[in-house]
């Protein structure tokens, strides 16, 4: 059953250490990468985010299940053959003896979209389907390139949209495809990801822009941990058919999880916060944070095995934040600047539409509860903060969003009483959220 948290905050200083949940990005990588790799590469710590643990007992499970994944045994050297239809693969799919096997996903869009090029290059018979918003999260740009790989795939509902039907009998066509770049960077780590596995590896056309970019990166360099190599030059990525070193992934905390404590600290008029474990170099394009919330007056000091965190009250002169590369911080950012009256000017927020709930309108609509407006100006959006007042009470709606709660919750520091909707939504990315609250002062209640 649902139920709403009430937050309130004494005080407007936070002082504590949290230590945060594993990436869930890189974690659902990492366990791809194993369920790929015949045993030989193993995930070390599995992130406490629901859509990870959810990947983790679907992955970890097929693997028992159904090990075998179309295996290439052919030469390299045959991939040189890009513009003609390729042999297929000698390895015979084995003859599907069971009824489809239906794995759903709930809300989990990287799952969804790693898992439907999984399964597509599988020999077993699999209904993919997630949540009601997940059948409304687009995947036909996904299915397009798997189905010109060799992919057969059918839609169960609505054309482009889960749920989808993967049918198990993979012959790769061709080792040359294009994707659109600038709907989702999952459709194209979800294709790097199998790649190595196809018989002629994988020459992969971004078309236009690239959004999301650090996550494509960070795909390139896990595969690079497990020893598979790639390619990229200009808009080409390549990553022929490889072998898998023994190895064993290590999962970085969340850095999106840590923007939240960031704001907290940006709304702070004191902070000293300790995050153990984040380190300066990460995968995670997120860590950008850093560089983001220094122009709300917070350092980050690298030591000590993990980020502290100060602040310092001054004047915020940045008035453009460009959201491209790291969209799961817009909603984070965009709270901070309307809740301090920062009439900041955003771009890069596309994708933020077809997330877990469409966040430009779920923004609009909570921070119209705020009397801030966010205006769309085509690719650009404004903060109007002239009627923003902060009232005694609110409530927040979160839309089945983990982000639209956690980046709404640092407003407790400036509201008396926050009311948030369906408190256990944060659990797909950050289970311990509201316990780790409490440890910087928050006190939250189950709201009767
Ligand atoms: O690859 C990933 O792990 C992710 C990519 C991003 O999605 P888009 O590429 O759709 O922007 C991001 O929003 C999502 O939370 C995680
Ligand atoms: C967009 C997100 O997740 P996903 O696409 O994996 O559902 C997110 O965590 O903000």
């Amino acid at each position: 059953m649902k139920h709403n948290i009430i937050l309130t905050k004494t005080g407007k200083s936070a002082n504590g250490t949290v230590q945060l949940t594993g990436s869930k990005s890189e974690c659902n990588r990492a366990l791809v990468i194993e369920a790929l790799s015949d045993g030989k590469v193993k995930v070390e710590n599995i992130s406490d985010a629901a859509d990870a643990v959810l990947l983790a007992g679907i992955l970890r499970k097929s693997a028992v299940d159904s090990p075998q994944i179309v295996v290439g045994t052919d030469e390299l050297h045959e991939v040189e053959v890009i513009d003609e239809k390729l042999p297929s693969s000698n390895h015979e799919p084995s003859p599907i003896n069971h009824e489809p096997k239906t794995v759903n996903i709930g809300p989990a869009g990287t799952a969804m979209r790693f898992l439907t090029a999984y399964y597509a290059i599988g020999n077993e018979e699999v209904i993919l389907t997630g949540s009601e918003r997940m059948k409304q999260r687009p995947i036909g740009v996904l299915v397009d390139a798997l189905r010109t790989l060799g992919a057969q795939i059918d839609y169960e509902e609505q054309e482009g949209y889960p749920p989808i039907k993967l049918k198990g009998s993979f012959e790769q066509q061709t080792r040359k495809i294009s994707i659109k770049g600038n709907i989702s960077s999952q459709y194209i780590t979800a294709l790097l990801l199998i790649a190595v596995k196809l018989p002629f590896g994988l020459e992969l056309h971004i078309e236009g822009e690239l959004t999301s970019r650090p996550y494509v990166e960070m795909t390139l360099a896990m595969l690079k941990e497990a020893n598979i190599l790639h390619t990229w030059e200009g808009n080409v990525i390549s990553i022929p058919n490889q072998e898998f070193a023994t190895t064993s992934l290590h999962i970085e905390p969340d850095w999106s999880a840590a923007s939240y404590w960031y704001a907290i600290a940006a709304l702070s008029d004191e902070a000293e916060l300790f995050l153990p474990g984040l380190t300066s170099y990460s995968l995670q394009g997120d860590s950008v944070i850093t560089e983001i919330m220094a122009n709300f007056g917070i350092t980050s000091q690298f030591k000590d095995g993990g980020v502290h965190l100060t602040k310092e009250v001054k004047p915020i002169f940045r008035k453009i934040f460009d959201m491209k590369e790291c969209p799961d911080l817009a909603q984070t950012v965009i709270v901070v600047c309307a809740a301090l009256g920062h009439e900041a000017t955003f771009t890069g927020l596309e994708t933020l539409k077809i997330k877990e709930t469409d966040r430009i309108l779920a923004l609009q609509t909570e921070l119209a509860k705020i009397g801030v407006k966010l205006i769309e100006k085509g690719q650009v959006y404004k903060l109007d903060c002239s009627e923003k007042q902060l009232p005694q009470r609110m409530f927040i709606s979160t839309y089945h969003d983990h982000r639209m709660a956690m980046a709404f919750a640092p407003l407790a520091i400036l509201i008396p009483e926050l009311e948030i909707e369906d408190a256990d939504v944060v659990e797909k990315s950050y289970p311990a959220f509201w316990k780790d609250l409490e440890k910087v002062g928050f006190h939250s209640e189950v709201k009767a």
